[in-house]
């Protein structure tokens, strides 16, 4: 497997060894001992799938600490570009962010630390995505801005007139309106 830094400290992109035969294709999609030895060292407690279909935007979400979630991403059918942004109080990169293209041909991960709202964009007729968190749910404690803040400036790769989006993301507020609560540590 292969570990590709980004220009955020933290934020990592996986590339699985893929086995490929003439029947399909092979990979681990999460070795703890092999994660660790890379540094991504959670302890993983829930898994979540989600389908969506082309043009849907979900996110950009997060759980207030004590319940942030680090998150390891994957897409098993479609593409999506992926968004993190760095919430991280005291980071150097507080409000940037890193996007990222999955999908099942390119079998890259992305992991993504606590501290950082998610999101992503479907750029596939639909998508099957599924990612691992190092802590639970907790309603109580889930927070968003919204996908379309100027100040955050991301290019999602859908007109935002023409994303899906559900009615609780559209009514997230702004960054700097947001809450957040997040403690960088190095
Ligand atoms: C996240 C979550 C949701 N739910 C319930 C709550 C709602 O009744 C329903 C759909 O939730 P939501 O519309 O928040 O789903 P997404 O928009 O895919 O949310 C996710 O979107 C971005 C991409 C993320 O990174 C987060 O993990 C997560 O917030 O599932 C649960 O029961 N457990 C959960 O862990």
């Amino acid at each position: 497997m292969q570990i590709l830094q980004t220009k955020i400290p933290g934020l990592v992109i996986i590339e699985p060894d893929v086995f490929a035969d003439q029947r399909g294709y092979f990979f681990e999609s999460f070795n703890e001992d092999k994660y660790k030895k890379q540094g991504i060292i959670s302890k993983f407690v829930q898994d979540n799938v989600s389908s969506s279909v082309r043009g849907v935007i979900r996110g950009l979400h997060y759980q207030l600490a004590p319940f942030s979630q680090a998150k390891l991403i994957q897409v098993l059918k479609g593409k999506v570009l992926d968004v993190a942004v760095d919430l991280r109080q005291g980071s150097p990169s507080f409000g940037e962010h890193i996007s990222i293209e999955l999908s099942d041909e390119n079998h890259r991960q992305f992991f993504v630390p606590r501290g950082f709202a998610h999101g992503f964009s479907v750029l596939s007729d639909e998508v099957l995505f599924s990612y691992k968190c190092d802590n639970l749910y907790s309603k109580e404690a889930e927070r968003g801005i919204n996908f379309n803040d100027p100040f955050l400036g991301i290019d999602w790769q859908i007109s935002p007139h023409e994303a899906i989006i559900s009615g609780k993301d559209q009514a997230l507020p702004s960054l700097q309106e947001a809450e957040h609560n997040f403690i960088f540590r190095n």
